[in-house]
């Protein structure tokens, strides 16, 4: 069932860092052994940033970021099997998911993108990868994600106790894990997209490291209100979102109602909607006992005590005390989903996204001799 040890790449929404994980794994288990995170350089992360909020660009320019990406995903891989001196045979494969620069699952031809060409990592490494994991769940009428409520049901469920997975990344997403339920998960809107985008045009900072300049400030509630009046928060799932709609300019057109306000109490107010948000989908979906929390958004000490303020009778956790780095999770995902692949197992749940049919993801390239180009 093509066990063994496999890497997986996640380069998500926030564009902090590319995570690169190693895990064993087989029918029973997951095991992760080592991981690393590999720096994005900022010309490269400004231009996918572009992308994401509808800049024009050729298709020379998107084919060169194609290849950029595709061969920085690959010196990310090399990188951890150089430092764990592994060498391409002892690898199964690599899922990589690519840099998603835009995700339209809906309207007359629903698409999504994801970019960084696994041909270069497969030609650079050696390794047999796996990635481009969304699209059959597209053409299956599916949302393409969120993928890792499968992920999360397979690790973390528990046969009687109601809970539920939260992973804040630059999008927030939920995995609803209730015994005797079918799976379901979507994403809840902006997880740290918003607080990032704010502090780093007004401080120049890419996050807000513990929160520090959000518990300075106040809640602006009439900001809040006109926020969250946004019809993404209403409407009922399947649903997915990404950047191309919950962006700097989605938060400009929030603030013009509101000129003159605190640059610190609009960080506050950030905070806020992102755990009032995730809170209120927790609630409407009946409630439960256990929240374990992982993504970046898990280490901002502000949203996770306003979670546990918000949601009393619910004991809020990160996946860290389960047993898996909040860190890796998504990586760890990945490197599961090529495993399915390869095992000719499904990876999506129709119960999540609303595909017609449970299917296997992904495309595969395959192994050749590694090679020493730049
Ligand atoms: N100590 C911290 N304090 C506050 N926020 C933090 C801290 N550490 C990480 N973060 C937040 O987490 C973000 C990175 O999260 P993560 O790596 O999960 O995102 P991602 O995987 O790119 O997103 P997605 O899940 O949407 O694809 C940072 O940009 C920052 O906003
Ligand atoms: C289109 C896309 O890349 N979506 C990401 C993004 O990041 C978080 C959220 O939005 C989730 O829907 C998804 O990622 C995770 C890994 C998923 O598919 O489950």
């Amino acid at each position: 069932m093509k066990s063994g040890r496999y890497i997986g790449v996640m380069s998500g929404t926030s564009l902090d860092g590319i995570d690169v994980v190693l895990a064993a794994i087989d029918e029973t288990m997951v095991a992760q052994q080592a991981s690393l995170t590999f720096p994005i350089p900022l010309p490269l992360k400004e231009a996918i940033l572009g992308i994401c909020q509808g800049q024009q660009l050729t298709l020379s320019e998107l084919g060169r970021l194609d290849t950029q990406l595709g061969k920085l995903f690959a010196d990310a891989v090399l990188a951890l099997m150089d430092r764990e001196q592994l060498h391409p045979e002892d690898i199964v494969a690599i899922g990589c998911h690519g840099q998603t620069v835009w995700h339209e699952p809906t309207g007359i031809a629903p698409h999504t993108l994801q970019i960084g060409d696994n041909n270069h990592i497969a030609a650079r490494t050696g390794v047999t990868v796996v990635g481009d994991f969304r699209r059959r769940d597209i053409a299956l009428g599916g949302q393409g994600a969120p993928l890792v409520p499968a992920f999360h049901h397979a690790l973390l469920a528990h046969p009687v106790e109601r809970r539920m997975v939260l992973n804040i990344g630059g999008i927030a997403n939920l995995s609803l894990l209730i015994p005797g339920q079918p799976v379901r998960g979507y994403d809840t809107g902006p997880g740290n997209m918003l607080m990032d985008a704010w502090i780093w045009r007004q401080k120049g900072k890419p996050y807000d490291k513990d929160a520090q300049w959000a518990s300075e400030g106040k809640v602006v509630l009439p900001l809040l209100q006109n926020m969250l009046s946004d019809g993404y928060f209403a409407t009922p799932a399947p649903k997915s979102t990404g950047r191309e709609y919950f962006n700097y300019s989605w938060l400009e057109r929030h603030l013009a109602h509101f000129p003159g306000l605190n640059a610190c109490d609009v960080q506050a107010t950030l905070a806020e909607l992102t755990a009032v948000t995730i809170s209120e989908q927790v609630l409407l979906s009946g409630g439960c006992e256990r929240l374990l929390v992982c993504g970046g958004g898990c280490r901002n000490p502000l949203v996770m005590a306003r979670l546990a303020g918000l949601l009393p009778g619910t004991e809020v956790t990160t996946t860290d005390e389960a047993g898996i780095s909040g860190d890796d999770m998504e990586a760890l995902a990945f490197a599961w989903l090529a495993w399915r692949t390869l095992a000719g197992l499904p990876g999506n749940l129709p119960s999540v996204t609303g595909a017609s049919a449970a299917s296997v993801l992904g495309a595969i390239y395959p192994a050749n001799p590694r090679q020493n180009q730049s």
